[in-house]
């Protein structure tokens, strides 16, 4: 069986161009099959912000109405996605840049209404597996934006670390899958405050005693869960690391490696 190396790159590090540069290297080096899932949510902040438009989050998702949709569709699935494009050509990557709604690759279901309106967030509902497996015999490199479609035409804002861990879950049957989320900090931290406090390997059980006691927060916990959800539906292996460290992590062992439990 093929192996299929499928990498998410965190807002954090598309907003800093030196750091994205040095990701792009490290990406481009990594060896065999892969597909890059960008997020850019920092981006889509200041740019809102610059429009006047206000943005609210909620448990770590955008509430994402008509005029935010707009910008969300404009920096992720225009700007963010074809600056990444230009620079994995220029690294001798040929790269295709993708929505889900492109090939229809990613469809996605509007999240309904419960106790907060969310407006237009998807939920994946289908991977177009063998469509991304086209691609990448044509020695194309699939890039994502963290945008989807439904059936009814609209485009939706996903999540960026659910759309990789659906498309990983979702090459299984095509690849041996390793998954991995690239992000500013060195993995996961015993102590956010200590970036020297890397988990070396990280089981559910351990990470429900880091979130009990607060060391594990904020965009990690969605992080985590879909993270582990991967490891659970097939993914060979799950790696949290460094942006700059994704080639090491897949060779040597860098970052956080998710583990299930015994
Ligand atoms: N224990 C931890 N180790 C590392 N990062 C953590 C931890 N707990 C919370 N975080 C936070 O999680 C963030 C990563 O999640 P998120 O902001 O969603 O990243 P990205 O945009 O790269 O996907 C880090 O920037 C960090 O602030
Ligand atoms: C629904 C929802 O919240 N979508 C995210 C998509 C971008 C993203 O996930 O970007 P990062 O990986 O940089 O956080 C958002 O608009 O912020």
């Amino acid at each position: 069986m093929n192996t299929l190396t499928v990498i998410k790159i965190g807002g954090n590090v598309i907003d800093d161009p030196a750091a994205l540069k040095r990701f792009l290297t490290a990406f481009a080096s990594v060896s065999g099959m892969k597909v890059l899932i960008h997020g850019g949510g920092k981006i889509a902040t200041q740019v809102a912000d610059k429009l006047g438009i206000q943005t609210t989050m909620v448990e770590g998702r955008r509430i994402t109405d008509q005029p935010m949709l707009d910008v969300v569709t404009m920096v992720y699935g225009g700007l963010v996605n074809k600056q990444i494009v230009a620079k994995l050509q220029a690294l001798d990557i040929n790269a295709i840049g993708l929505t889900g709604a492109d090939g229809g690759t990613v469809l996605a279901k509007k999240r309904p209404v419960k106790d907060i309106d969310y407006g237009m967030v998807g939920d994946i509902e289908e991977v177009n597996s063998g469509q991304i497996q086209f691609f990448l015999r044509q020695n194309l490199t699939p890039v994502f934006a963290p945008i989807t479609y439904s059936q009814t035409g609209d485009l939706l804002n996903t999540n960026a670390d659910t759309m990789a861990s659906a498309i990983a879950v979702d090459m299984v049957g095509h690849n041996a899958v390793t998954l991995v989320y690239c992000f500013e900090k060195k993995g996961v931290l015993a102590d956010p405050t200590d970036d020297h406090s890397v988990i070396g390997e990280l089981t559910p059980s351990l990470y429900a005693e880091h979130k009990a006691a607060g060391s594990i927060n904020k965009g990690m916990i969605p992080k985590l869960d879909n993270a582990f959800k991967a490891l659970g539906n097939g993914v060979s292996k799950v790696i949290i690391c460094h942006a700059d460290e994704v080639a090491a992590a897949l060779q040597q062992g860098a970052g956080t490696t998710l583990r299930l439990d015994d």
